[in-house]
């Protein structure tokens, strides 16, 4: 099966080796407390903020999802409140989930097709400012320009999930202060863990609001990251697989650029053969996640025909669940594997011209 869902999605191929060189290590029967694995954690670290050009001051920590990360801001880093600025089902599902914890939370939400602008006065002091940079959901991206912009004119701490766009794309790390993404987008590597990286400003506001009441508390976290240790028995694995893919891949600059060629190269494509792209706006279509727009019947033919193939198109999500398909676009697919799925939609799409 070849696989397009948006997450878990296609591992890298070279995964089932470092599976392998894993097992025949040792690494992941050592002590998360010795030597061994520190060395590993230390490396891992160094090589990730490398490859992906993350600032010297920024720290990277390792914790289980994105969704652990929703809960370690609300937790750690919320004063009293945050602003959730979304347009899609997981920017959503963030603000719902950090209400249960802060019973705090405001939204500006905005529409598929809008270039998000800053609109300040609805962001009050001291609020955490919560963003997706990449929503799956519904295959949009929010501009460099607005976490520039962001950036210049608030003092606000910013928090983004950027879940299927990190290690995909060139993220602006210096205009936003938590950056999270679990590993299983475009990290291609299997499901269980997830990166998030702070800015000192993030750090400072944590020692501000001085939480650590929980296991996952940002300054516990921190502490032990800090040694090169976690707070509880980490994913070994899934440091030492990361740290194998790290040491893989180009730099994200030459990452960013094959994306973005692909993204544009899929778009005209879609667009060529009669598909309804979800998002019509093309300054705001996603470079990670592809969305296509169509009638629920002509969806689940879409699905099971490919699946007939051996290819998996990913299923909507949220609004549009049954009425589009999502491709993902992430580095560890190949350029066969695009080829497969060209050469079967354009087949499908002739088929109903000619049906
Ligand atoms: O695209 C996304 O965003 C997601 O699929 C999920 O929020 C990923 O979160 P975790 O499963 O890693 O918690
Ligand atoms: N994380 C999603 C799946 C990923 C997606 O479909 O975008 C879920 O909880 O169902």
């Amino acid at each position: 099966m070849i696989t397009f869902y948006p997450g878990p999605s296609k591992v890298y191929d070279e995964v089932g080796q470092y599976l392998q060189e894993a097992f025949e290590s040792g690494v992941i029967s050592a002590n998360h407390r010795s030597q061994e694995f520190m060395q590993m954690l230390e490396k891992t670290i160094h090589d990730l903020k490398i490859k992906l050009a993350v600032p010297d001051d920024y720290e990277v920590y390792f914790v289980s999802s994105a969704t652990e990360c929703w809960e370690i801001i609300a937790q750690s880093l919320i004063v009293e409140s945050s602003l959730h600025i979304y347009n899609g089902a997981f920017g959503e599902k963030w603000m719902d989930y950090t209400n249960k914890i802060s019973r705090n939370t405001a939204e500006s939400p905005f529409e598929l097709n809008e270039v998000l602008v800053l609109h300040e006065s609805v962001v009050r002091k001291n609020e955490v400012v919560c963003i997706t940079h990449n929503e799956t959901s519904n295959g949009t991206k929010v501009s460099d320009d607005f976490f520039a912009n962001i950036r210049k004119r608030l003092p606000n701490v910013i928090a983004v999930d950027a879940t299927s766009s990190m290690a995909g794309v060139i993220l602006p790390w210096e205009n936003a202060d938590v950056w999270y993404a679990s590993v299983q987008k475009c990290f291609g590597l299997p499901a269980g863990m997830a990166v998030m990286i702070v800015s000192p400003r993030a750090i400072q506001q944590a020692v501000m609001v001085g939480e650590r009441k929980h296991y996952n508390s940002l300054l516990f976290t921190r502490d032990n990251f800090l040694k090169f240790q976690t707070p509880y028995t980490p994913n070994t694995l899934g440091i030492y697989l990361i740290s194998k893919v790290m040491q893989q891949v180009p730099a994200i600059a030459e990452v960013d650029f094959r994306t973005k060629e692909r993204a544009k190269s899929w778009y005209s494509f879609l667009e060529h053969n009669g598909y309804q792209l979800m998002v019509e706006n093309e300054a705001v279509r996603s470079d990670t996640v592809i969305a296509v727009r169509d009638a629920k019947e002509r969806i689940a033919v879409l699905k099971k025909a490919a699946k007939q193939e051996g290819i998996i198109l990913g299923n909507g999500y949220g609004k549009e669940k049954d009425t589009s398909f999502r491709i993902a676009n992430f580095p560890a697919i190949n350029d066969n594997e695009i080829a497969t799925l060209r050469e079967f939609l354009a087949r499908m799409a002739l088929k109903t011209v000619n049906e």
